[in-house]
């Protein structure tokens, strides 16, 4: 049974996911919540290992279903040691990416096609998705010249695309947005800290009033 709340954040590079993140968790705790915070791909060692092939720079022949499948099995890893445990704890989790992230990149930035991702996605998920995606919407210039000044992050194979692949990302993001409105809210990720973690806050609000300890 889940008692607990699962909620993702999306965007693309420099959006301020990892910031916000670090931010809403200290909120929550403070307010008495039980807060994992978690990325994906990663979050475990085993998905872990799986980011690193698939980030690494050098790994430059990687076809684009490769990718995809790779994305998908650390997802379901991450799944069963990390996010389902937390949930049945009745923990919040806040997941920095999840399946949108393969949605927008690899179905349709890389063109493998959204429905044919969402179809490994769900051999991969099952029936275990987000209650809640805040997706943080910026023009991939601003969020590229972000990271280029971000001294302490590592660049990454993914980041080395061109301007017009991440562009590609929000337009898949976008169409996202549209296609699931129930679950997925934007918001606008070019504004100050404060205010884009004000607005998150709220969003997250109406769903935490069950779990209010
Ligand atoms: N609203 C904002 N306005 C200006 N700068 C911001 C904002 N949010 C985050 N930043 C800065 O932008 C940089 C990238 O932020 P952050 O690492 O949180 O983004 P991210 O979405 O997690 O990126 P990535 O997914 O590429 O790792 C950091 O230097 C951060 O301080
Ligand atoms: C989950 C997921 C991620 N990606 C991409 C998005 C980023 O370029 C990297 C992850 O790096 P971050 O600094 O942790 O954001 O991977 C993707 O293409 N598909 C996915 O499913």
């Amino acid at each position: 049974m889940n008692q607990g709340l699962f909620i993702s954040i999306e965007g693309p590079e420099g959006a301020g996911k990892t910031t916000i993140i670090n931010l809403l968790a200290s909120l929550l705790g403070d307010e008495g919540f039980q807060v994992v915070v978690t990325r994906e791909p990663g979050g475990i060692e085993i998905a872990e290992q799986i980011r690193g092939v698939i980030l690494n720079k050098e790994n430059t022949a990687m076809d684009a279903r490769t990718e995809a499948l790779l994305y998908a099995a650390a997802r379901r890893q991450h799944l069963v040691e990390k996010v389902r445990p937390s949930l049945v704890d009745g923990k919040i989790i806040l997941c920095d990416r999840f399946i949108d992230s393969s949605l927008a990149y690899q179905g349709y930035a890389r063109g493998l096609g959204i429905d044919e991702v969402l179809s490994i996605n769900q051999f991969a998920i099952e029936d275990m998705m987000p209650s809640l995606t805040l997706y943080f919407d910026l023009d991939p210039e601003i969020g590229l010249d972000r990271i280029s000044k971000n001294s302490g992050r590592e660049v990454n194979r993914l980041d080395l695309e061109n301007l017009e692949f991440h562009q590609r990302v929000r337009e898949g993001y976008l169409l996202l947005t549209e296609r699931f409105p129930e679950r997925i809210v934007k918001i606008d990720s070019s504004k100050e800290i404060e205010q884009v973690l004000q607005e998150a806050r709220e969003k997250i609000g109406q769903l935490i009033t069950k779990l209010r300890p």
